[in-house]
């Protein structure tokens, strides 16, 4: 049943002052709205098989102008950055990363390609990220176009490493260190994981004594347990590694004892800067070859009494004197390690930016119809995305962890309005922070199935932010009657799933409310139309992959869940007629999606070339 509002659009547009390319994108914008029977309403594979043919060979030359219309709004002002590094990689062959390697070559390889990018084609990543962190961001994404271990390890170098120094330190470490980190003379490592801790940063047992004889500090790894694990650039390539460890102040604490001041970070140097041996009391062996990632160099190191300058602690929140009297300009111990875990942040933001990096390049070569049995064949990338891929979930923090922090801070800022209050104060404090959509569920409303209203973005938002207040609400009940018998934490981990459902709820709202953003913003009309297609398909993708939720509270009555249901699917069919659009849009040349299917032309001349036709 054709979308009502569709045809009275019919028409629309056809001024006599229309460019050729303008013509081209609205008949393709027209085209989206022309009513068509979604496949889903004919029965059999084989028809809508047929209806996705004829809708492909319907789709309205001037793809290409929507293409880079979107593109350019889609990339916005890094295209040039971005562009700029595929060229460089493009110009040297000799830094393309081949489908088959050992380990050992790619860890050789990735380092080149650092080292390139940073002396031949004078990328300076630690001044860009500092001065321009979305550039930073974008940047690093395209190096992980061109291999994802590359952009991990300049994640490692100038994230982690070089972001430990000038967040964690002061100016004496910019100072001292700055520019070999920017330049790459001083390779380095984030030392914080160890064996027995990778999540509980607070438990981690590494010590650094002061020894106010020498003025030094003594790093050591007091049991197998607290060997530094998995730590980047250790194996081959790093000379310096930020090292969390737990300071320790002899005869500072009660009776004399000495007294552990909890995590800080420490710069201590592994290897010699000349001969680039490793240095005296430290141990350093290989973690071996990974699933994937396998271009960067992950180590594990083991500290016996190794000698650093108290100059190399990381004293910006936390500070040791002469004589080994401790200040900070933080109150408590947990506000220090707070500040500390500051630190973590940007490599996060980094990892979800590079992770949708890698999720335009899988779904470039999946839509360039349709892998079938070539989406096995390991030069068509799959594997090795998915390989490279899979661990971005649980290093730089684990999402289970992290996502227990996002439901920890909406209970904080809970109780920060809700100091046991009657129901109508809840629902108050609720209805004014998820502004006024949150609604009890409307016997009317809940009926209501038009096109227009399900395409509402109202009516999207208030649908997601009414999941997640009713989320926090029941789970901070929860939380309140468990404690009475389990504490704190034991009725923290009985509602574990429900805290990480709420997580995920309140995420995929402000997904949602950035992506309502971004298409009203959008200042093409026609651009504005694609853009608003998928975000109604993924609002409404989500809403019915949760109908249980809403079905249960009446938010949505039986004739309006199916509605949604027949809705995305039309919506999807619709998305079908312009993905290729869409994906070309991504902007992505051939150098970075290197999978013969999924190249821009001739996938099948480059596929049987590949197998040797
Ligand atoms: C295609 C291109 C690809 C490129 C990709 C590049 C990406 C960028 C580079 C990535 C490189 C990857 C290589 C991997 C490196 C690593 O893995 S480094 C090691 C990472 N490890 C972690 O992240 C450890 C995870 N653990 C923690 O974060 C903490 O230990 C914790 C579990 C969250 C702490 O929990 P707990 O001990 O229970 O303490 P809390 O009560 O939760 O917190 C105490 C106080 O600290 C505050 N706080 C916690 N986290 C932060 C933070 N991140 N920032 C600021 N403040 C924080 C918390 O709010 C508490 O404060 P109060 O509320 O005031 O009490
Ligand atoms: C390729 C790679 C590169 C890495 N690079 C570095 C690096 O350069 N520097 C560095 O310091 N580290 C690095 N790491 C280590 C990484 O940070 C840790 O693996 C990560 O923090 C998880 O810690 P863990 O492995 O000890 O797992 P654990 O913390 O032991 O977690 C084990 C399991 O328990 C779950 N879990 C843990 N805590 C909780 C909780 N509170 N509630 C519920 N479930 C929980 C987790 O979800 C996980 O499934 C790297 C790891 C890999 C694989």
């Amino acid at each position: 049943m054709p979308p009502p509002a569709a045809a009275s659009r019919a028409g629309a547009g056809a001024g006599e002052t229309e460019s050729p390319a303008e013509r081209r994108l609205r008949r393709l914008s027209l085209h989206l709205l022309q009513p068509s029977p979604a496949p889903a309403d004919q029965a059999g594979p084989a028809l809508a098989l047929a209806a996705c043919a004829a809708g492909r060979a319907r789709r309205v030359e001037g793809g290409a102008d929507v293409a880079a219309a979107l593109a350019a709004y889609l990339r916005g002002r890094h295209r040039a950055a971005q562009m700029r590094l595929f060229d460089f990689f493009r110009a040297r062959p000799d830094l393309q990363t081949p489908v088959e390697l050992t380990t050992a070559a790619h860890r050789e390889l990735c380092f080149r390609q650092l080292r390139a990018l940073v002396r031949d084609a004078g990328v300076r990543p630690l001044t860009l990220m500092a001065s321009d962190p979305a550039e930073y961001f974008a940047v690093m994404e395209a190096a992980g176009g061109a291999d994802i271990s590359l952009g991990v390890k300049l994640g490692v170098q100038y994230s982690l490493w070089g972001g430990s120094v000038i967040n964690l330190g002061t100016k004496k470490h910019r100072d001292k260190f700055f520019d070999g980190i920017d330049n790459l003379d001083y390779p380095g490592c984030f030392a914080m994981t160890e064996l027995h801790h990778g999540s509980n940063v607070q438990a981690l047992q590494t010590t650094a004594t002061f020894d106010p004889v020498t003025d030094e500090f003594i790093i050591n790894t007091p049991n197998d347990g607290a060997i530094k694990w998995w730590i980047g650039n250790a194996a081959v390539h790093g000379k310096f590694a930020t090292v969390f460890a737990r300071l320790i102040l002899p005869l500072q604490g009660k009776g004399g004892e000495p007294a552990d001041m909890g995590i800080h970070a420490f710069i201590v140097p592994i290897r010699d800067l000349e001969t680039h041996s490793v240095l005296p009391g430290i141990e350093i062996n290989d973690c071996g070859h990974k699933i994937g990632l396998n271009g960067v160099d992950n180590g594990a190191l083991r500290f016996r009494s190794v000698r650093i300058p108290r100059d190399n602690l990381l004293n910006r929140f936390g500070d040791v004197s002469r004589d080994g009297k401790y200040t900070s300009s933080l109150p408590t111990i947990n506000k220090r390690f707070a500040a500390t875990l500051g630190e973590l942040v940007g490599g996060r933001v980094g990892i979800a930016y590079c992770s949708v990096g890698v999720l335009k390049v899988a779904v470039t070569i999946a839509v360039r119809e349709a892998c079938g049995g070539h989406g096995y064949a390991a030069v068509n990338r799959f594997g090795a995305l998915r390989n490279d891929h899979d661990i971005f979930q649980t290093f730089e923090g684990d999402n289970t962890v992290l996502l227990q922090q996002v439901a920890g801070d909406l209970l904080k800022q809970y109780q920060e309005k809700f100091k046991g209050g009657t129901l109508s104060v809840t629902w108050n404090y609720l209805r004014d922070s998820m502004g006024t959509y949150l609604s009890q569920p409307n016997p009317v409303t809940a009926r209501w199935e038009g096109e227009d209203h399900l395409r509402d973005p109202n009516f999207q938002l208030d649908a997601f932010r009414y999941r997640t207040s009713r989320l926090l609400h029941s789970v901070a009940a929860r939380l309140q009657k468990h404690s009475k018998t389990l504490g704190g934490f034991g009725a923290w981990n009985r509602c574990l799933n429900h805290l990480l459902t709420l997580a995920e709820s309140h995420i995929e709202s402000v997904i949602l409310a950035k992506f309502i953003e971004s298409v009203k913003s959008c200042p093409d009309e026609k651009i504005r139309e694609v853009l608003k297609l998928v975000c109604d398909l993924y609002a409404l993708d989500r809403i019915w992959k949760d109908i249980g939720t809403y079905r249960n509270v009446d938010y949505v009555a039986p004739n309006k869940a199916k509605a949604i249901h027949k809705l995305t699917d039309y919506l999807s069919y619709q998305v079908r007629l312009v993905a290729q659009e869409l994906i070309d849009a991504f902007d992505l040349p051939d150098l970075i999606i290197r999978a013969p299917i999924g190249m821009q032309s001739e996938a099948y001349a480059q596929y049987t070339q590949y197998v040797g036709f």
